[in-house]
């Protein structure tokens, strides 16, 4: 059972892919306000540059200067010609997760894990399969979180691209389901229009309304935007302290419901408001942006 990182304490609010054979984004990453960072070797790098990305990520990550960013390697499929060589490579990288692309069962989970031990794995989300044992794949001992692979889905589903995502909601309804039920981190898919920050900010809305805990980005312009969208707002964290002061004030008479701005507060609401104040505060003081 690998050690399950809390999604309601611990922000992922922006992780951003950085193409593993890139060494002037893997350099401009150091400084990057984000939360996670996913280096790439599976879709952002071509065929002819695997082997050189691999070993360019590898001193990238041995020079360090990342911290406390959660370091996510994403590997290139098991079934594919370089797949058993990132998953023995990520062995010796200083990577905190491995994240497996195109997963479909727990099955595909446990043979990366047949090669990298009691690492924590992270899957890709992204096949119609997937969607379909999203229960199975996040109940896995060393599943700690699942990304969103909203280009794939879209693919294999033969979707076109709306603004409101409708064609991709019941996949996306599915691994949310799956990913809270087991407590595991959730991020929403890439915006893939980089420039447009209107797009991405309505989109990042989307996403924390249905509860992702933060959006994968593609380049750095997009990071503000994410880091906005996912944290507790100033109304959230006032809120929230009212609502524990009055909470604490009723709770101290006796009673279980206090009233705040017209609407019931009760234990439930408090164990969100201390959350939000957690999270808050992390940010605040680990990350500092
Ligand atoms: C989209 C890009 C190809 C654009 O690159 P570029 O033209 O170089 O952008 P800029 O000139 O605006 O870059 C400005 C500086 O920022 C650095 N940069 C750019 N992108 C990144 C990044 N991702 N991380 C870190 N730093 C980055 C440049 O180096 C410039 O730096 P400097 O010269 O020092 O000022 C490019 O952004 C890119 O390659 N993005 C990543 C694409 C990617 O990772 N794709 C795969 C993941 S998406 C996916 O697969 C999702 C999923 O599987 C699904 O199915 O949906
Ligand atoms: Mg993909």
């Amino acid at each position: 059972m690998a050690e399950k990182i809390d999604p309601r304490l611990r922000p992922f609010r922006s992780v951003l892919y950085i193409p593993g054979c890139k060494p002037r984004a893997l350099d401009k990453a150091r400084s990057l306000a984000v939360d996670a960072i996913i280096f790439d070797l599976e879709d952002a790098v071509s065929a002819d540059e695997k082997d050189n990305a691999r070993e360019t990520l590898k001193e990238a990550l041995a020079q360090g200067g990342y911290d406390p960013r959660v370091k996510i390697v994403r590997i290139n499929g098991l079934d594919t010609d370089w797949g058993q060589a990132d998953a023995e490579a990520v062995m010796q990288m200083d990577a905190d997760v491995v994240l497996l692309p195109k997963v479909s069962s727990a099955d595909d989970i446990d043979a990366l894990a047949a090669i990298t031990g009691d690492k924590p794995i992270w899957a890709m989300m992204e096949t119609p399969r997937g969607m379909l044992n999203a229960a199975e794949i996040a109940a896995h001992p060393l599943l700690t979180g699942m990304v969103m692979g909203t280009n794939d889905l879209a693919k294999e589903l033969q979707v076109r691209y709306r603004p409101d995502r409708m064609p991709l909601m019941t996949g996306l309804g599915l691994c949310l389901l799956a990913a809270k039920a087991e407590g595991v981190v959730i991020i929403d898919g890439v915006y893939n229009a980089f420039k447009d920050e209107e797009g991405l900010a309505a989109e990042c809305e989307q996403g924390r309304d249905m509860g992702f805990d933060g959006k994968t980005l593609i380049h750095p312009a997009q990071i503000e935007i994410a880091n906005k969208a996912f944290a507790p707002t100033p109304e959230e964290i006032e809120l929230a302290r009212r609502q524990i002061e009055a909470f604490e004030k009723v709770q101290a008479e006796g009673q279980g419901v206090a009233v705040v701005d017209g609407r019931i507060v009760e234990n439930l609401h408090v164990e969100t408001a201390r959350e939000i104040l957690a999270k808050a505060a992390m940010i605040e003081s680990v990350l500092g942006f």
